[in-house]
């Protein structure tokens, strides 16, 4: 039962019972796979300032005037094209990753989800477990890469709902686990197990992660490092064990004019072929849940583009999502960040 003080009115908030809450936190996606849904996600998204780092008053007449206008179309295609009964892939793997969670923490936790954007809204979900009595709560980004564009937004968001708050809920906040002995073990095995199901040989695995612009490395974004030393890991990690496998890197989903990352996914793909590889396994070890840039970028236009230029086999293998190494993994790295709370 809630204590509640004798002064305060009946129909005053409850007082916190001091339970400990887990918000677990992805990208976020659109609501259907419209172009009018896309639009509304993609208005919000790329309205971030943390995503796309250009004056406001240089990038929106950008946005609102071309992006918007073209975009949301060519995009909703594509999530037609990996949407399920249920919705969106990322939201329905975020939520069935806090249900596991919620199993193996137990009822003294509560876990929530949310996306930063679209809905469920972190704002919702904070105020839902504060409902419930959370006092502590733990934000976990699911991004095990930090960026400013991932991770920090997150924490900017739920900063924005404590702002308004007269009597705050403490924080914690998850950090980057891209060097983790947990997750590399966990993407480790379950790498090693899709390849040793696949009905082929591969040559190659190349470990795609999502792109982000050249200039945030240079601004000191840690983000292309935390990706290099994932990959590093988890070559020395399989390497041993595939004698004969090559381990390649590359970066994805480039978005506008400027220039990204590289080396690009889809030259790697067409590079390779062009060297007569012609088997090749894709993991995607950034993304925490399979979505549009992994079932539909890697899997379906990836395996296009590899075809297209001489391949003959492309696996794009299956993010952690909830498999047991995943669950494994996510419920490690929570665990370990509540110590002293539970
Ligand atoms: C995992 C890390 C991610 C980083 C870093 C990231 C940066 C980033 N993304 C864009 C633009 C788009 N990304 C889109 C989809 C998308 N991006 C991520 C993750 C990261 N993005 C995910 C998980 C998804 C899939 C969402 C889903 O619903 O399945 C899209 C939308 C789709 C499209 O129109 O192509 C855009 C746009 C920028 C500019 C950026 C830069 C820092
Ligand atoms: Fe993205
Ligand atoms: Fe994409």
């Amino acid at each position: 039962m809630t204590w509640q003080p004798q002064h305060l009115p009946a129909d005053h908030p409850a007082v916190h019972s001091g339970n400990v809450g887990v918000l677990v936190v992805n990208l976020g996606t659109p609501e259907a796979p419209t172009p009018k849904a896309v639009k509304k996600y993609l208005a919000e998204f790329l309205s971030d300032r943390r995503v796309v780092e250009i004056p406001p008053i240089a990038w929106q007449p950008i946005l609102r005037g071309i992006i918007l206008n073209t975009r949301p179309k060519k995009s909703a295609h594509a999530y037609s094209q990996v949407w399920t009964e249920d919705g969106s892939p990322l939201a329905n793997i975020t939520k069935a990753q806090a249900e596991g969670l919620q199993l193996r923490l137990g009822s003294g936790v509560k876990v929530a989800w949310a996306m930063r954007y679209g809905k469920p809204t972190i704002a919702d979900q904070l105020q839902h477990l504060m409902d419930a009595g959370c006092d502590r709560i733990l934000l976990a980004p699911l991004y095990p890469q930090y960026s400013g564009a991932t991770t920090a937004t997150v924490v900017d968001k739920a900063a924005d709902k404590l702002k308004a708050m007269r009597w705050q809920t403490s924080l914690r906040t998850l950090p980057p686990y891209h060097d983790d002995p947990a997750y590399i073990t966990a993407l480790a095995s379950d790498i090693g197990r899709q390849i040793d199901t696949l009905d082929f040989d591969p040559e190659v695995l190349l470990l795609s992660f999502h792109g982000m612009p050249q200039r945030t490395l240079e601004l000191g974004d840690p983000y292309h490092c935390h990706c290099r030393k994932t990959a590093r890991l988890l070559e020395e990690a399989m390497g041993p064990q595939r004698q004969g496998l090559r381990f390649e890197t590359s970066f994805q989903s480039r978005f506008g004019p400027a220039k990204w990352l590289e080396p690009a996914t889809d030259d790697t793909l067409e590079r390779l072929a062009g060297e007569g590889v012609k088997r090749v396994a894709i993991a995607a070890p950034g993304f925490s849940a399979d979505c549009l840039e992994t079932l539909e970028e890697l899997a379906i236009q990836g395996k296009e583009q590899f075809e297209e230029a001489g391949g003959e086999h492309l696996a794009a293998l299956a993010c952690l999502n909830t498999s047991d190494a995943g669950m494994d993994m996510l419920e490690h790295i929570i665990r370990r960040e509540l110590s002293g709370w539970t």
